[in-house]
């Protein structure tokens, strides 16, 4: 498959200077993670004002687990956020309520050999994206790919993010070049960290330079 074309998100940005540095790289999309559970949980590292200088073709994503909708709103308004990640166990009742808010919606599931993709069809009315991550001991950040070969039972119309473990040697793989269906974008987290909540600018530039070409 070709990498060209792809979207990329970077997710768990938090330190102000890094946060900088790869918005010159202008991904499509950078994610700030706003569950107290994470290594990479952003609040009291970022402020609106921050995340207003980011260039206008970066959508900001907040990810959420588990959270109360009246919470999230309240930090999308806070924080102009353009979406919302939802990366726990919410219901596709709760993503109509966000939905009817106005608030454009990635739900993300977490895959392992046991996946059905039928656990996704109650959501598709309500989002715009699907992410597909690693099953993990974490609700995200695991930093482990799964067997995308099970992309293969995947037939929903609604666009995916590729997730969980992507560095840029799997995404140079044979493996990468057979998946299938193509995702809408690759979303990626700790294969470019220098640690918890620091991007590797290098390697992050190495991937643009990837999807560009
Ligand atoms: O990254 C986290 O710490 C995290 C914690 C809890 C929920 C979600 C989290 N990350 C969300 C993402 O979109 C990550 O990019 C995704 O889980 C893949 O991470 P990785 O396996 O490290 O590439």
């Amino acid at each position: 498959m070709e990498m060209k074309d792809l979207k990329i998100k970077v997710c768990g940005m938090r330190d102000p200077e890094n946060i900088r540095q790869v918005a010159a790289l202008q991904p499509d999309y950078m994610g700030f993670i706003f569950y107290e559970g994470s290594k990479r949980y952003c609040e009291g590292y970022i402020t609106p004002e921050l995340l207003a200088e980011l260039p206008s073709g970066i959508q900001k994503v907040g990810v959420f687990v588990n959270e109360a909708t009246e919470v999230i709103r309240a930090t999308v308004e806070r924080y102009d956020l353009d979406l919302v990640q939802l990366h726990g166990r919410e219901t596709p009742g709760q993503c109509r309520e966000l939905k009817e808010a106005g608030i454009k919606l990635i739900k993300a599931f977490s895959v392992d050999d046991r996946f059905s993709f039928e656990n996704t069809l109650l959501y598709e009315r309500y989002c715009d994206y699907f992410l597909f991550d690693t099953r993990g001991n974490n609700y995200g950040g695991n930093g482990t790919a799964f067997d995308w070969e099970i992309l293969k039972g995947n037939f929903s119309p609604i666009p995916y993010f590729l997730s969980g473990g992507l560095n840029l040697d799997n995404l140079q793989s044979k493996e990468f070049e057979k998946l299938r269906p193509k995702p809408f974008a690759l979303d990626v987290n700790s294969g470019f960290e220098i640690e918890p909540g620091l991007k590797d600018v290098e390697k992050l530039k190495r991937l643009m330079a990837l999807v560009k070409s």
